[in-house]
């Protein structure tokens, strides 16, 4: 790493490694890549104080460059330093898979408050410590932002951080540095082929939280009702580790003897956690799993029972199974679900809610997995009476292409498309009967669309309380 003292004579101000964030005082890291001298330039031109590179400096910018083996090795470690080493003053919980990391987060954060901890949550809605809570752009930032933001919670007196850590966050080391006290994985299906290319790179992606990040007296929690959370808990070497079976799986250390779906949640009874069965406002059976991974989690490292109950009693999350419109007849949730895994999951759960016809209104990202997109399409047929396909956020695809891939999988007549999710929404819920459910799915808490490469704001909650008036 740079030295103390040449990191102290520079009288660096701030980190950044993207040019169009540099302020006044900033080091900056340029990133191997094509356009790394030119951001560098930029960089130099808003005032940062010198660039940390590669590759041989331009003749130009040689009293300003300071030239390392790897920038991103570097990035880590002057991160560590300036911000004094944030994470190892805290107990730091990551949770991966591909769904259910922020329900579980949300859960987590919130039991370890109800026991008293301070505690800074990280994820795909947002950056909290106590009530202050900022919007998040990624389910895990860039190592710059991370570490920022864990000094601040140290500085706020957090013990505890709970993170998400995406895939992508664990193949590019956003979190390296980080040596986790607990790590938890819900499951591993289908999404994000597009930057992984193959389920093996995905779950290779995903296992790093465990071998790399997981500190050697830190615990692994891990749902083994999933083909590959079995294999990582064969695959592992761990001191501690947890597993959990919502099916019973023999062997498996948390098991309950039942659990009770309610219209309005869910009734657990783990003996493992308590000898009295514990209730939670989540609905559904996607979300026993999420209670249970995260019961078991909290239970191992410490937290009472009567923490556990108390959050599982009021914990809500935003834009998940959320009941937006409900007349004691009709029905419309928000859900989150944008992959085929939770688009499945979540039909089935709404389908045993649902006495009169159920209907979706769905569409996928673009720019992203294409893969998913016919799967998609084919779960919302057979999980619906009826589907709307229509625009998720369409970035820089043309959106009609996105549902061609979608309804390349549907094979029926019991769905129509409707480009403008505004309309799609407007049609479906003009379309509501009395007992009939809507799932708008795929957008949860988002409160934007983006098309190209602008947000524009949108929201399904507002749209379908405008329409359900
Ligand atoms: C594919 C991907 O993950 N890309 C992430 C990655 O970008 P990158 O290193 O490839 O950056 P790049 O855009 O090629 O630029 C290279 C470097 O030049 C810098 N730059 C770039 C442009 C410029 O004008 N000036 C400049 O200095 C960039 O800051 C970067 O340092 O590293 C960046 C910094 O950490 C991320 O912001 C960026 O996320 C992009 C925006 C993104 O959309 N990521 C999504 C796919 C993502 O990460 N999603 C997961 C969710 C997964 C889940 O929920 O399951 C997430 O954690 O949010
Ligand atoms: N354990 C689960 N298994 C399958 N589907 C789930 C599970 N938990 C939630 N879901 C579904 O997945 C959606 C997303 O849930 P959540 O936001 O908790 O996951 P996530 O892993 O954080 O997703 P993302 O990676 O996009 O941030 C929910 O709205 C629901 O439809
Ligand atoms: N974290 C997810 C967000 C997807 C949300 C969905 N609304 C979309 O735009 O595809 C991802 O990066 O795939
Ligand atoms: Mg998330």
């Amino acid at each position: 790493m740079l030295s103390e003292t040449v990191l102290k004579n520079l009288g660096i101000q701030g980190l950044c490694d993207d040019s169009r964030k540099v302020a006044p005082g900033d080091l900056f890291f340029a990133m191997p890549g094509e356009q790394a001298e030119e951001f560098a330039r930029t960089a130099l031109s808003k005032g940062a104080v010198a660039v940390v590179g590669e590759t041989e400096a331009p003749k130009d910018l040689a009293s300003k460059w300071i030239l390392v083996p790897s920038v991103k090795e570097e990035r880590a470690s002057v991160a560590k330093f300036f911000y004094h080493d944030p994470f190892s003053k805290m107990r730091v919980h990551a949770i991966t898979g591909t769904n259910g990391k922020t329900t579980s987060a949300f859960l987590m954060e919130s039991m370890l408050s109800s026991d008293g901890r301070k505690t800074a949550l990280v994820g795909t809605i947002c950056k909290k410590i106590g009530d202050k809570v900022i919007a998040s752009n990624l389910t895990t930032p860039g190592i710059l932002e991370l570490y920022a933001f864990a000094a601040e919670a140290v500085e706020a007196g957090c013990t505890d951080f709970v993170m998400e850590a995406s895939s992508h966050s664990l193949y590019q080391g956003r979190v390296q540095g980080i040596a986790y006290k607990s790590a938890l994985f819900s499951n591993l299906t289908e999404d994000h082929l597009d930057y992984h290319k193959t389920m093996e790179n995905y779950f290779q992606a995903k296992k790093l939280l465990f071998t790399r990040y997981l500190a050697a007296d830190g615990v692994a929690v891990i749902n083994v009702d999933d083909a590959y959370g079995q294999r990582l808990m064969d695959e592992i070497v761990v001191a501690n580790k947890v597993s959990v079976s919502r099916l019973g799986l023999d062997g498996a250390n948390v098991v309950p003897n039942s659990i009770q779906s309610l219209e309005d949640g869910l009734v657990l009874d783990v003996p493992a956690i308590s000898k009295t069965p514990i209730e939670t406002r989540l609905v559904g059976e996607f979300n026993a799993d999420n209670v249970l991974l995260v019961m078991s989690w909290a239970k191992s490292i410490g937290i009472s029972e009567e923490s556990i109950r108390k959050a599982l009693a009021t914990v809500k999350v935003p834009g998940r199974f959320e009941m937006t419109f409900n007349d004691g007849s009709r029905r419309v949730i928000v859900d989150y679900a944008h992959t085929p895994d939770a688009l499945e999951r979540v039909l089935r759960v709404a389908r045993s809610l649902c006495k009169g016809k159920l209907s979706v209104v769905f569409g996928c990202g673009g720019d992203r997995d294409r893969n998913k997109r016919h799967i998609m399409g084919a779960i919302a047929e057979q999980g619906a009476d009826f589907a709307w396909v229509t625009s998720d956020n369409p970035r820089t695809e043309n959106p009609e292409d996105i549902i061609a891939d979608i309804v390349s999988g549907m094979h029926s007549e019991h769905f129509k498309v409707i480009v403008s999710r505004e309309e799609a929404i407007r049609e479906a819920c003009q379309a509501m009967q009395a007992g009939d459910f809507l799932v708008v799915a795929g957008k949860g808490h988002e409160n934007y669309q983006i098309i190209g490469k602008t947000k524009h704001h949108f929201d399904d909650h507002e749209v379908i309380l405008r329409e359900m008036k």
